[in-house]
């Protein structure tokens, strides 16, 4: 107990029986730690019984830790009460080390490789539409609409890993007594029971052996959940290895189907490695081991962060709003399903999504490695036997990473520009190197579609409202918040579909508003248990068939048109939203073909007599939704418009109309005015800027989000030589006023001067 004053490394003075075990009787370790660190600086040491641990907040020093030097560094921690890492017949990847774990690792990699994850991705989208009528019932079932979200991302998390990994097809969302999840709760409080036990494996780490003995042997006397859940595994495993023919897609088939060669099996000794390889697969008892590892890791860590996740949206409106702006943007609530793909382009949502695991790190506990050969690391001799351990709530909260507000809650710190010049090791809640999180693609996967999904249809506040009620954090099996997390979810207006309420606007030929008071009135009445008559209206707008809508929207389109002057904003709105319409719903078809009646509607109008007219409703139509008062007070809104088309604006104007390109809704921001600036790479957009508007990604995006779902007519538009084929350059320049001069630079221009065009396009 003297290595660490030989090693010159701060810390607290040990017990000899002890160790510093017992310091953590009152405060949980990552506390422990907070304290220790604010004592002895970035780097300690302390003992767990007779084991000397390193813990560190030095990037550098965990960067030879967990990557540089991985081959001295390849074992986690013993636990107190575990099965021998290198003898034990179920040893699972979390514990095995050497050899036997890079052979376990190989196998388990494939199985949440891309490709397979994908596979599974209709299984998890299947399960949270269970998540959504849950949430929805429960908050309907309060009066102020309170869930706690923490117990039903549990329930969630629970089966769909249990569908992904065995095919086990549990309801625990709407069902909370279900076995399998009792179950698996109490085998996560289970390190509160038997603390006796857990001590004395600290205090003799190397009778490990007889700990986990005396653990099965107490089953006997008391049940003991886990052995059930191994049980049922077991049952699975065996009744799929005599069922050859019928192969599925999920985790347990990777495991057994896995070939290798014998001579990797163990830690063998070097006569038999020298022996010929002999193929060999998985065993039933390693496959359980996974299979119950797998599901306790699934069930545990993805919920948590899904709840810290939630827990900062209502704490962060802003936030929120911007988040579903960009789901809503690139997955229209239309889409029932979500395709995996999809899911890679909700980059803010990346973003939220690791800046809550920068806050919260919650399975900081397990990020940590034991030394296996003496080696020196920075300026320390570490020897064999030794722990490190990452102090992760410091590190990702550290200023010199993270700036000076590391408290606040802010997604953008991870724009491609700022994680660029950040030490790889200040971000680790999946660990780091070879042994990190294995299901890192899994529970990336279930994270953005269950915020995806769940966001689109409900908005949550904090409960009354009170911002700023920070979360009582305890140990567990992970770092959760004590009491769980309770939340305010209201179901959102357009919860029946956003581009339904659009579509069923359109159909019915009532404006938007009124369609959506009567919306509103229907959802009241189901609340109230009346019928609901809404489906059937829906219905009756459905089953009326395409000439039916055709004729409808005609109408209303004729009528919008109809009226050359002074429309009133919600005609406005509903016109210029119809093109988001598109691209949503299960007859897409017929709706855009629909639309696209309706553009010739327009442009036959416009060809006739009241052209001008026209011209310029068009234009406000399509950009009004999207800007605020002109920066000149004697001048409209659509003057500033049509002139900027026509090339007549002053300066002032110009600038103005770039402003909105960015960001409509702060007319003074500093965008440079040159337009030679705008491909300038270096120029980037304040971050105050980004942070208040949904649409942009990064200081470097300058696309709206609006453009982002490839409509129809942004596509044609898009192509300039198209668009002057379809467009006749006679109407093109009634329609903009445009001079020669300016036409052949119009032309010239390609896809800049196109892309008003786009944005009108994409309303
Ligand atoms: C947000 C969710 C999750 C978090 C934050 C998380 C975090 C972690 C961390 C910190 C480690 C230790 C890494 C290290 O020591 O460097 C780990 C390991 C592991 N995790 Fe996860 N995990 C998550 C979800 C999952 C899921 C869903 C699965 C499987 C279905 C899973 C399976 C594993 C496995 C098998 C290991 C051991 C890897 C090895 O030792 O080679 N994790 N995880």
């Amino acid at each position: 107990m003297q290595i660490f004053k030989e090693m010159g490394v701060p810390g607290p003075e040990p017990n000899f029986l002890f160790g510093n075990l017992l310091e953590f009787r009152k405060t949980p370790l990552f506390k422990k730690y907070q304290e220790w660190r604010e004592m002895y600086g970035e780097t300690f040491g302390y003992f767990e019984g007779p084991t000397p641990v390193i813990v560190t907040s030095d990037v550098n020093f965990l960067q030879e830790v967990f990557i540089k030097q991985f081959n001295k560094f390849h074992a986690r921690k013993l636990w107190p009460v575990q099965v021998d890492p290198d003898k034990d017949e179920d040893v699972h990847l979390f514990f095995a080390r050497g050899r036997r774990w890079k052979r376990l690792r190989n196998v388990v990699n494939p199985a949440f490789s891309a490709a397979k994850i994908k596979r599974m991705s209709p299984t998890v989208n299947d399960s949270i539409n269970h998540l959504l009528d849950v949430i929805k019932e429960t908050a309907s079932s309060t009066a102020d609409k309170s869930v706690e979200v923490l117990d039903l991302f549990r329930r969630l998390t629970l089966d769909t890993i249990l569908r992904c990994e065995a095919g086990i097809d549990q309801n625990s969302i709407k069902d909370p007594s279900d076995p399998f999840l009792r179950h698996c709760k109490n085998v996560i409080d289970d390190t509160a029971k038997n603390p006796w036990l857990y001590l004395l494996g600290f205090m003799f780490p190397n009778l490990h052996c007889i700990w986990i003995r005396i653990y099965k042997f107490l089953h006997y006397f008391k049940f003991n959940p886990v052995f059930w859940l191994e049980d049922r595994m077991r049952d699975i495993v065996v009744m799929r290895r005599n069922d050859n023919g019928n192969k599925r897609i999920d985790l347990m088939q990777q495991m057994l189907d896995a070939q290798f060669s014998v001579n990797s099996f163990q830690e063998l000794d070097k006569s038999t490695e020298k022996a010929q390889p002999v193929v060999r697969s998985m065993t039933n008892e390693e496959i359980v081991s996974h299979a119950l590892l797998f599901l306790l890791a699934g069930y545990e860590t993805t919920s948590t962060t899904l709840a810290y996740l939630f827990y900062e949206m209502s704490q962060n409106p802003q936030v929120q709003e911007r988040l579903r702006h960009e789901v809503m943007t690139v997955l229209p609530r239309g889409y029932h399903s979500i395709e995996y793909d999809a899911l890679n382009k909700l980059t803010y949502l990346d973003y939220v999504i690791w800046e809550t695991l920068r806050k919260y790190p919650l399975a900081s506990t397990v990020t940590a490695r034991q030394c296996m050969e003496e080696c020196v690391v920075g300026d320390l001799c570490v020897p064999a036997g030794m722990l490190v351990h990452a102090n992760l709530w410091d590190v990702q909260y550290d200023p010199r990473h993270w700036g000076e507000d590391p408290q606040s809650f802010n997604p953008l710190r991870f724009m491609p520009e700022r994680r660029r010049h950040r030490h790889p090791a200040a971000w680790m809640p999946f660990g780091g190197g070879p042994r990190s999180c294995a299901g890192l693609r899994f529970a990336l996967l279930q994270l953005k579609m269950v915020v995806a999904k769940v966001l689109r249809d409900f908005e949550f506040d904090p409960p009354n409202k009170q911002i700023g009620v920070a979360l009582t954090l305890k140990q567990g099996a992970t770092i959760l918040p004590e009491n769980g997390v309770l939340l305010s979810a209201r179901r959102r207006d357009s919860a029946m579909s956003d581009a339904g309420v659009r579509r069923g606007s359109m159909l019915s030929g009532l404006e938007l508003i009124d369609w959506m008071n009567k919306r509103r009135e229907s959802v009241k009445e189901e609340e109230q248990g009346e019928a609901d008559d809404v489906d059937s209206d829906l219905e009756h707008w459905t089953k009326g068939g395409r000439a039916q809508r055709r004729k409808s929207s005609l109408s209303s389109v004729s009528e919008v048109l109809g009226q050359t002057t002074g429309l009133e904003q919600s005609k406005r709105y509903s016109m210029s939203r119809r093109g988001s319409a598109l691209n949503s719903e299960e007859d897409e078809m017929d709706t855009s073909n629909l639309r696209r009646s309706s553009l010739s509607l327009c442009m036959s109008l416009l060809q006739a007599d009241s052209l001008s007219k026209a011209a310029n409703i068009l234009r406000r139509v399509s950009v009004s939704g999207d800007v605020t008062p002109p920066i000149e007070e004697d001048c409209t809104e659509t003057d500033v418009i049509v002139n900027n088309m026509s090339g007549k604006a002053s300066d002032s104007n110009r600038k103005y109309m770039k402003q909105t390109t960015f960001n409509s809704s702060l007319p003074s921001c500093p965008v440079p005015v040159n337009e030679d600036e705008w491909e300038d790479k270096s120029c980037y957009m304040p971050e105050e800027i980004l942070g208040s508007h949904p649409g942009l990604k990064s200081s470097l995006c300058r696309r709206r989000g609006s453009a982002l779902p490839q409509l129809e007519s942004m596509r044609e538009a898009s192509d300039i030589d198209e668009f002057f084929h379809r467009y006749s350059e006679s109407l093109i320049t009634e329609m903009t006023n445009l001079d020669d001069d300016q036409m052949l630079s119009f032309k010239k221009g390609g896809k800049r001067h196109a892309r008003l065009y786009q944005r009108r396009g994409s309303g």
